[in-house]
């Protein structure tokens, strides 16, 4: 049989970037690594658009809208929730998530969960670019993988 697999090639491909101004501090630093994780896969930052939104809450919207566009062969989404400042922490991640996986069955287009949800700042910091790693990097190739894949299937 056969086995179904997207590379990591990134050239060519066009990609919607929807990221959460909320903890910008930590959102930036996600973004830059997504930025750095595409052109270092190929991808030309022409064929990359960001829109800016006030929280993640609003992710799932645009996100949407961008998906929908059948512009992009992905999409990635970028926020930071942080429980010890959210009143409704599981609400807020919740529906977003929701949203975001919705937005994949909806639209056939890849959009890839990328918004931390942790206990704290410093775990949001370890993983925005220091010992946890990147989670704007994994998110990025996770986008240009997925979007790979699905090529193989139309
Ligand atoms: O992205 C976030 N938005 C947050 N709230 C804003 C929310 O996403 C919406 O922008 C706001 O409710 C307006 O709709 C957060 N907190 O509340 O703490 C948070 O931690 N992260």
């Amino acid at each position: 049989g056969h086995i179904y697999e997207g590379n990591l090639v990134g050239s060519g491909l066009k990609i919607g970037i929807v990221v959460g101004r909320f903890n910008e501090f930590i959102t930036s630093k996600l973004l830059s690594g997504a930025q750095d994780a595409l052109k270092r896969h190929g991808v030309s930052e022409e064929d990359v658009d960001i829109a800016w939104v006030p929280g993640a809450f609003e992710i799932p919207l645009v996100a949407q809208k961008m998906a929908i566009s059948k512009k992009y062969d992905a999409v990635i989404t970028l926020g930071t929730v942080i429980r010890g400042s959210t009143p409704h922490f599981d609400y807020v991640c919740n529906e977003v998530a929701k949203g975001v996986s919705r937005i994949n069955l909806d639209s056939g287009i890849p959009v890839i969960f990328g918004v931390l949800t942790t206990e704290s700042i410093e775990q949001a910091i370890e993983r925005a670019g220091t010992k946890a790693g990147n989670k704007g990097w994994d998110v990025a190739t996770g986008a240009i993988e997925m979007a790979n894949l699905l090529r193989t299937f139309e």
